[in-house]
């Protein structure tokens, strides 16, 4: 059973965060690698057929006082989108979290984000996504971002498997088109 995080975000598969299982050399991302130090640490938890993250803004978050800065609002969607689309493919392949099995790295090859409303510098946001297409490498994740239960902003990513030349001391990868 599910348990409550904050915002009553509910935890499932044990309250284990995708950005747990991923492998340590792809820990540092800025927004949710565990072994950054300096990173947001965002968390993303499965949630029945969808995911959840929340994350509160501090003061220096801000675009205009009151108001949430957009790239921080486009972090979030990315990060959790990324944690969602390598979920989706951890799942297709049999898996689930708390297997020993490491959870695969996608990055981000595309990222729209629509702002609706803008978001308030104060209550927690809660990002929700899914995975609606699912590829071989390929998973586009659709999110949609709340501020106090408010819909702020929507997302659409496509994310990608990362690539064996983005493991830390793999060979440049050839330039597109060599
Ligand atoms: C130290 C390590 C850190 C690595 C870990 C870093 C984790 C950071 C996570 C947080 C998010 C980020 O900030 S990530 C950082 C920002 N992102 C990046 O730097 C990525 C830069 N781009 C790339 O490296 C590359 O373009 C990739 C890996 C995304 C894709 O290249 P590829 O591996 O050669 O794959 P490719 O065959 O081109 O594409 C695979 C499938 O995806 C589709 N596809 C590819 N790009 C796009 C696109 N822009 N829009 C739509 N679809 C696309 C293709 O049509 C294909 O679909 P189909 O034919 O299969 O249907």
């Amino acid at each position: 059973m599910a348990k409550e995080g904050t915002a009553g975000v509910a935890q499932g598969d044990h309250g284990i965060a995708v950005q747990d299982r991923y492998p340590d050399d792809f820990a540092w991302c800025y927004g949710c690698g565990r072994l950054n130090p300096a990173g947001l640490h965002l968390k993303t938890y499965r949630d029945g057929e969808e995911t959840v993250t929340a994350f509160r803004p501090r003061p220096e978050h801000t675009a205009i006082p009151g108001f949430v800065y957009g790239g921080l609002i486009a972090s979030l969607i990315d990060c959790h989108g990324t944690a969602t689309a390598s979920l989706a493919l951890y799942h297709r392949d049999g898996h689930r979290l708390g297997d020993p099995e490491p959870v695969p790295r996608c990055v981000t090859a595309s990222l729209q984000v629509d702002y609706r409303r803008p978001t308030p510098l104060g209550p927690e946001l809660v990002v929700r996504g899914r995975a609606v297409e699912v590829g071989a490498r390929k998973v586009v994740v659709e999110s949609e971002l709340y501020a106090g239960g408010t819909l702020c902003a929507r997302g659409r990513m496509v994310a990608v498997l990362a690539p064996p030349s983005m493991t830390p001391g793999a060979p440049p990868a050839p330039a597109p088109g060599t």
